[in-house]
């Protein structure tokens, strides 16, 4: 199953600089061994915005549901999921 999902970061202010580059450095490292699997299909930023844009590629609703709240920075994330589904005009026959 194929899920489209927005994340935005807001890190508090008050966070010291280093925790801030401890738990991107873990997000960065569990992001990139998702993407090595495959689950982690694409994985845009946003541009002009500390958001990104993602296609995860899971079983079903509760390994997304693992998945993303297993993120380092979950706690500080606004996350919109939006479920997806073959276009018919689409011509990737190989995409599901
Ligand atoms: O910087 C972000 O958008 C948050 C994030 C998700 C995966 C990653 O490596 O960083």
């Amino acid at each position: 199953m194929l899920f489209h999902v927005e994340m935005t970061v807001n890190l508090p202010p008050d966070m010291p600089e280093e925790q801030a580059a401890e738990i991107k450095a873990t997000e960065k490292a569990y992001s990139q061994t998702l993407q090595q699997k495959g689950t982690w299909r694409h994985l845009w930023r946003v541009a002009g915005s500390y958001s990104n844009v993602s296609i995860f590629d899971v079983r079903d609703n509760d390994e997304l549901q693992r998945i993303i709240s297993g993120l380092p920075l979950f706690p500080y994330m606004e996350i919109r999921v939006r479920p997806l589904c073959r276009h018919p005009s689409s011509i990737r026959d190989d995409d599901s």
